[in-house]
């Protein structure tokens, strides 16, 4: 019970910020639990889900653990696919299984497609300006059109294609470059830090593509992947005053609010400068030059952008606040997710020689022996590739529990009542291993998906890594763009093992905590040129 209080105060970002208060409040919260621990369970009430016995004032926080994802599938897997938890004194449905599933995205989709206000999100989303967290409603539609019409339509996705093709150029190269350097020194092999790679891929081409150019830290920029990571931790981070009102002061007192502060300014600074560089060069090219988006192929999404906010849509106005937040969630919704794939990939593939065997020869035997990069023309007949990718997304699913939504009026379901502003988290990760729909459904097979014919489109509410409904992700085609065309050729141009010969049954499969779940430790391994 301890170890589950400790998790939980680390969960709340309060772990190395206070830890006198912490174990008060955990000596209090022990006392509490002796002598509340009778009335602890939920009052059965029939027309509520089923719930598991929650604690005096924390309800079933200390149920979460440090992977949330887990801990609540083995709850639903005794309490059921429409399970009630409490946060606090918040009400949190917790949604397992396709068929729920479906009743909250599709049959009461419009009831369910409100986002949960949260401390955290208003400061670093600038007051819910951006489209993931902004309330559902007039502001989010125009938002999300402006997005989905004019940043991530796939014409306009594939428009990129040559960004893509350079970065995955530039991740190939360097790959080469330290086979040739480790092999002309000691060893004929080279260990890399495969997700270091695979980050600075999909973070350089989001850059050119949302702001024109590269802001890695070789190329002098002020965008590091350090501060995209701090932001990710701090949206993993719940802010205990949301939940538990009367200790709001807590994350005052113990940094949290001044972490959020500081890492929000950091990536505004960046935004804003970015933004005004780009206003300026529209000025300075005058009017005759200027790029619109009705009659020229614009640059970037800032160009896109302020474009349309000199076009302005009819009754909208995007304003500069709206430009920031919208490039803020192509970097947060579209980073740690997009790279998380192939990282796993790579893991899986290393750790089931068969199935990378497959891969590869599914690969080389579409393109030969080519010297240049696999172009996306390539891509078309890979079957086996697109299957190992949508394995990788059931198995390792990026946001495991999507993006938490709200009700915003009371819903009845399989004859439960689902009250007005509960929070609703769908673990789109358990839904993936649920063994009616996948034999096997903690094995690594992507032959399964060579003949289920399901898709993440959201249509396959079994299959959920990008959510369903109106919320979906707007990112799918740009994300899947990025990672076959990585991972491609990444198995193309090498052979790969894990380091020392490792045998992939021992391998640390340790998940990092937070909204995004990749591997905690990144991941290395020995690449071999394949010459054909
Ligand atoms: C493999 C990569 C990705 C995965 C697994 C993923 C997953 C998700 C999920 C689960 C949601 C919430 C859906 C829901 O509530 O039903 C979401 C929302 C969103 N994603 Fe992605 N995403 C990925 C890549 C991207 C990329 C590359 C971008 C942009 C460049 C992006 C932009 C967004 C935005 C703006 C939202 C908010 C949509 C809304 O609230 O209406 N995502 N994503």
């Amino acid at each position: 019970m301890l170890r589950h209080l400790l998790q939980m105060l680390q969960l709340l970002g309060t772990s190395d910020l206070l830890q006198p208060v912490s174990f008060a409040l955990v000596a209090i919260f022990l006392i509490l639990l002796y002598k509340w621990s009778s009335a602890s369970a939920t009052t059965a009430n029939n027309s509520l889900p089923p719930s598991p016995p929650k604690l005096p004032i924390i309800g079933n926080f200390h149920q979460l653990g440090l992977h949330p994802h887990r801990s609540l599938l083995a709850l639903s897997k005794r309490h059921g696919p429409l399970m009630l938890l409490h946060f606090g004194s918040v009400p949190v449905l917790v949604v397992s299984s396709a068929e729920a599933a479906r009743e909250i995205m599709k049959t009461h989709e419009i009831a369910f497609s409100d986002r949960p206000k949260s401390t955290i999100y208003e400061k670093l989303a600038y007051n819910y300006k951006d489209i993931a967290t902004a309330p559902y409603g007039e502001y989010w539609r125009q938002m999300k059109s402006i997005c989905v019409l004019n940043l991530l339509s796939n014409k306009r996705v594939r428009s990129f294609r040559a960004v893509r093709e350079e970065e995955t150029q530039f991740m190939i190269n360097k790959i080469k470059d330290c086979c040739s350097i480790l092999s002309s020194s000691s060893s004929s092999s080279s260990v890399l830090n495969l997700s270091e790679m695979f980050v600075t891929l999909t973070n350089d081409v989001i850059c050119r593509v949302a702001l024109g150019r590269k802001y890695s830290g070789e190329e002098g920029g002020k965008m590091s992947n350090e501060i995209i990571k701090e932001f990710m931790e701090l949206l993993g981070t719940m802010d205990i005053g949301d939940y538990i009102p009367w200790l709001s002061l807590l994350s005052h007192v113990n940094g949290l609010h001044a972490k959020i502060d500081k890492v929000a300014k950091q990536f505004d600074d960046f935004l804003e400068s970015v933004v005004q560089e780009h206003s300026d060069q529209m000025s300075k090219s005058g009017n005759d030059e200027r790029v619109h988006v009705e009659n020229k192929e614009p640059k970037d999404f800032v160009d896109i952008l302020l474009g349309i906010q000199e076009g302005s849509l009819a009754g909208f106005s995007l304003d500069r606040v709206g430009i920031k937040a919208l490039i803020l969630d192509m970097f947060v919704a579209g980073t740690h997710t997009t790279y998380s794939v192939l990282e796993w990939a790579m893991t899986e593939l290393l750790r089931h020689p068969r199935i990378m065997s497959k891969l590869q020869n599914e690969v080389r035997g579409i393109v030969g022996n080519i010297t240049d990069i696999i172009t996306e023309d390539d891509l078309v007949g890979m079957h086996y590739l697109k299957a190992v990718i949508k394995e990788t997304l059931r198995l390792h699913t990026p946001g495991p529990l999507l993006l938490p939504r709200v009700s915003t009026q009371d819903v009845k379901i399989n004859d439960y009542d689902i009250k007005a502003k509960t929070l609703v988290m769908i673990n789109a990760w358990g839904i993936g291993r649920d063994p009616e729909t996948f034999e096997n459904p903690e094995e690594y097979e992507p032959e399964r998906f060579l003949n289920n014919g399901l898709d993440y489109k959201g249509n396959d509410f079994q299959f959920i890594p990008f959510g369903a409904g109106r919320r979906i992700c707007p990112g799918i085609q740009f994300a899947i763009s990025i990672d076959e065309i990585g991972l491609a050729n990444i198995v193309h141009k090498f052979n790969w093992a894990l380091p020392g010969g490792a045998s992939g049954e021992g391998f640390d499969m340790t998940e990092s905590s937070g909204v995004a779940v990749n591997l905690k430790y990144p991941l290395k391994a020995v690449a071999l040129p394949y010459l054909g």
